[in-house]
């Protein structure tokens, strides 16, 4: 099911009333010295869709999940995630919330095994760790250390790490870069299973294919600015001539020069 689109700054899609919001950006900005990363953002997200972000690099894709998440302050501007102020709150914020980290070395000398008991540590609140592990298949991975695994692996246990709290929103800040085709494949199955469960996923990615076949929404983020949010489908339609694929939806609206 594609969930519709609606949102405060979405461009075309028709709205349903029944759709819960479960994050609200109303103009949110933030500016690091003299660069504006993000240039005032409303958006909201609904309960239980997978919205995909893109946008050409230092577009403010991370930085726009970053608020979301609570991990940075908005400069201007209101962040709500499940009915808390995403800058107020992140410490009741961080029991909902799932974030798979990039690349760390937090978890690089342990085992996958000691991150799933290290991070069932920090909440109040967590999953079954075996049912993780049988969901991702990470099994016989467990007593190996996590900076041995592939890369798709190290993904893997990552995401294990972001689902131990049981949250209700996933945020995944380009999964699937750097993968190989089934790695990516195989992650995306997971990801359409968490769904299914409710989850809402919100990630960003620089794969238009991705982003078409699996993303309910995609958020088009160009120079700080939100220029469109819709379904793949309906982004295609407001290509010159109405037809294309994402890769002309990036060219022609994400990677656009402004005022072109
Ligand atoms: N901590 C920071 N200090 C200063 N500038 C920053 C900081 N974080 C991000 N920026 C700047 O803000 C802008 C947006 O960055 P952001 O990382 O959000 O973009 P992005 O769309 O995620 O890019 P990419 O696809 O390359 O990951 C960029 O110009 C970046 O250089």
């Amino acid at each position: 099911m594609r969930v519709r689109g609606g949102g405060a700054a979405d461009q075309g899609g028709g709205s349903n009333v029944k759709e819960q919001t479960v994050i609200e950006l109303h103009d949110a900005k933030k500016t690091y010295g003299t660069v504006q990363a993000v240039r005032g953002i409303s958006l909201n997200v609904y309960k239980g869709e997978v919205l995909g972000i893109i946008g050409a690099n230092g577009a403010g894709k991370t930085t726009t999940l970053e608020m979301m998440m609570g991990l940075i302050e908005p400069t201007a501007g209101k962040v709500t995630v499940l009915g808390y102020d995403a800058r107020k709150q992140p410490a009741e914020l961080k029991e909902k919330i799932g974030i798979q980290l990039q690349k760390t070395s937090l978890y690089d000398r342990i085992k996958v095994s000691e991150a799933l008991e290290l991070f069932q540590s920090y909440y109040k609140k967590t999953r079954d760790p075996k049912e993780i592990v049988r969901m991702l298949n990470l099994e016989p991975y467990l007593k190996m250390h996590v900076k041995k695994l592939s890369g798709g692996w190290q993904q893997r246990t990552a995401l294990a790490l972001a689902l131990i709290n049981d949250p209700e929103i996933i945020f995944l800040d380009e999964p699937t870069t750097g993968l190989d085709p089934k790695a990516r494949h195989d992650l995306w199955e997971i990801i359409l299973k968490l769904k299914a469960e409710g989850k809402t996923i919100l990630l960003s990615t620089h794969y238009m294919e991705e982003a078409n076949k699996y993303c309910d929404r995609v958020a088009v983020i160009r120079a700080g600015e939100l220029v469109a949010c819709d379904t793949p489908d309906n982004l295609i339609k407001l290509l010159p001539g109405g037809q294309g694929t994402m890769d002309d939806v990036y060219v022609e609206i994400a990677a656009a020069t402004k005022g072109a």
